[in-house]
């Protein structure tokens, strides 16, 4: 995970112009323009032209389409090769060492994500990271954990959780943060159907506007918007209604074509 520390006057006064930006709600959070991405010499995504303002934004495509590489460009931890990537109307150029303090991401295995022994330390991180001294931290994470119903989870070693635990508790550990946008690339991948649906209904009632990545469609069919990642391209945007249709439609035939998977 990617955190910053610094807090000086500059920050501030980017902090409050970001909020600024960010409260009026006719205004979108995320513009990419003409952005395109290069990883060791070869195109991952090409030109994709976008501005994000809904409240929940699916995103389907195959693997090694470019979905995990498109949302890392919203949270700074991937950097457009070329045009522009501007959250809250700042480039993510400038808005790399704070974009973490607007922007939550939960990893698709909770292992990648989690840092710390216990679920109270890994809770406490992030509010140390917002400034909150380390005694202080730890009382406001026991409360948060209590809130959240987890409080009996907070003395145990997050290797011993169950995986829905686990990614219940990196959800928890990025929103004790009070992000703007929640950003999930495939967090029900490895859960079962009731940890999958506790989660679901936890995100449904968050105030954060969230950007998911699901190869399981069945979340997405409330969603506000989907876009469709093909071969590094936008290949539609639209309601789930129109995009989720025309996506399965796409991997029937995919699979009538080439039922053993032999072309590339
Ligand atoms: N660090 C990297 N270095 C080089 N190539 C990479 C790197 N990360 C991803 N790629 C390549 O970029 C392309 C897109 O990968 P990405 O992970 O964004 O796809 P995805 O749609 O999220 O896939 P999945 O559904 O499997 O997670 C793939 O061809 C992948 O091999």
């Amino acid at each position: 995970m990617a955190f910053w520390t610094r807090q000086n006057k500059d920050t501030k006064s980017k902090e409050a112009a970001i909020a600024a930006d960010f409260d009026a709600s006719d205004k979108p959070y995320a513009v990419l323009q003409n952005v395109s991405l290069e990883l060791e010499g070869r195109p991952v995504l090409q030109d994709i032209s976008l501005s994000l303002q809904e409240a929940r934004v699916g995103i389907v495509g195959l693997n090694g389409s470019g979905k995990s590489s498109l949302v890392r460009l919203f949270n700074g931890l991937r950097m457009p090769t070329g045009g522009e990537v501007r959250m809250f109307g700042v480039s993510t150029e400038a808005l790399r060492e704070e974009l973490p303090r607007y922007v939550g991401f939960v990893f698709q295995n909770p292992d990648h994500q989690a840092i710390f022994p216990t679920v109270e330390e890994e809770i406490a991180f992030g509010l140390t990271q917002l400034g909150v001294a380390r005694a202080e931290a730890r009382t406001q994470a026991l409360a948060f954990l209590d809130r959240h119903h987890c409080g009996h989870l907070a003395e145990k070693p997050f290797a011993d959780l169950s995986e829905g635990q686990k990614q219940l508790i990196c959800l928890l550990a990025v929103l004790v943060m009070k992000p703007k946008l929640l950003i999930l690339d495939e967090p029900m991948s490895s859960l079962d159907g009731l940890a999958t649906r506790r989660i679901g209904r936890k995100l449904a009632k968050l105030d954060q506007k969230i950007l998911m990545i699901s190869h399981d469609l069945d979340l997405l069919r409330n969603f506000d918007r989907v876009l469709w990642v093909d071969e590094g391209k936008i290949r539609m945007d639209s309601v789930p209604g129109d995009v989720l249709p025309a996506y399965e439609a796409d991997l029937e035939q995919r699979a009538e074509r080439d039922p053993e998977g032999l072309q590339p």
